[in-house]
């Protein structure tokens, strides 16, 4: 990617989602408390997020990853979702809360929640950190949602252009300059 063609323009501050995690915690930590939360965290993206989000909560949690993969190198989804690694453990009876750093067509979360479903938890649910409704291409409401965003590529917190910009610790829009 030719950086120098594009204009960043920041959408979530490191203040707005510090701030939004912690509400989240809160809320999370009250709607599990005395329930057996199990988070599986979808990888790569959710890395940072999920990181950030479990040390917001103040009850018990075991954390596990999965790694999922639709969009390979560009700006559009392949629409084939792939579980690069599943979870090992038995998750029978657990709470599972799938956390993702975004949902945008939905296909990555729905087949995710439709194939941890088969491992009969006792109940499930998904957090993603931001939430794309305009561009869903099956029904899908995240039950926990940091920031609803426009149509729009966001990159940064987590969220990669190209294999990069993961590190970036805000989030961000990528437009092309105007000439
Ligand atoms: O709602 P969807 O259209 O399915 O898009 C959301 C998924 O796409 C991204 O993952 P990606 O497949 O790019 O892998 P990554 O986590 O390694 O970035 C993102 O992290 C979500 O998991
Ligand atoms: O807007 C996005 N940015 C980065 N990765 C993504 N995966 C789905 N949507 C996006």
């Amino acid at each position: 990617m030719d950086i120098d063609k594009k204009v960043w323009e920041v959408l979530c501050s490191q203040e707005d989602i510090k701030k939004r995690l912690r509400e989240l915690g809160q809320e999370l930590s009250k709607d599990y408390d005395s329930k057996k939360l199990y988070v599986v965290s979808l990888l790569k993206g959710s890395f940072i997020f999920t990181a950030d989000l479990v040390r917001e909560l103040v009850i018990p949690v075991k954390i596990n990853f999965m790694t999922t993969s639709s969009y390979g190198y560009g700006m559009e989804s392949s629409g084939a979702v792939e579980i690069v690694s599943d979870i090992d453990e038995d998750l029978t009876d657990y709470d599972i809360l799938v956390v993702d750093d975004i949902t945008d067509s939905g296909l990555t979360m729905k087949y995710v929640l439709e194939h941890l479903q088969k491992k009969n938890p006792a109940s499930i649910k998904c957090c993603v950190l931001l939430d794309k409704p305009e561009r869903r291409q099956v029904e899908l409401n995240p039950d926990y949602v940091g920031f609803t965003i426009p149509d729009k590529f966001v990159v940064g917190y987590g969220l990669n252009y190209g294999s990069y910009y993961r590190n970036i610790p805000y989030v961000f829009v990528v437009t092309e300059k105007d000439r």
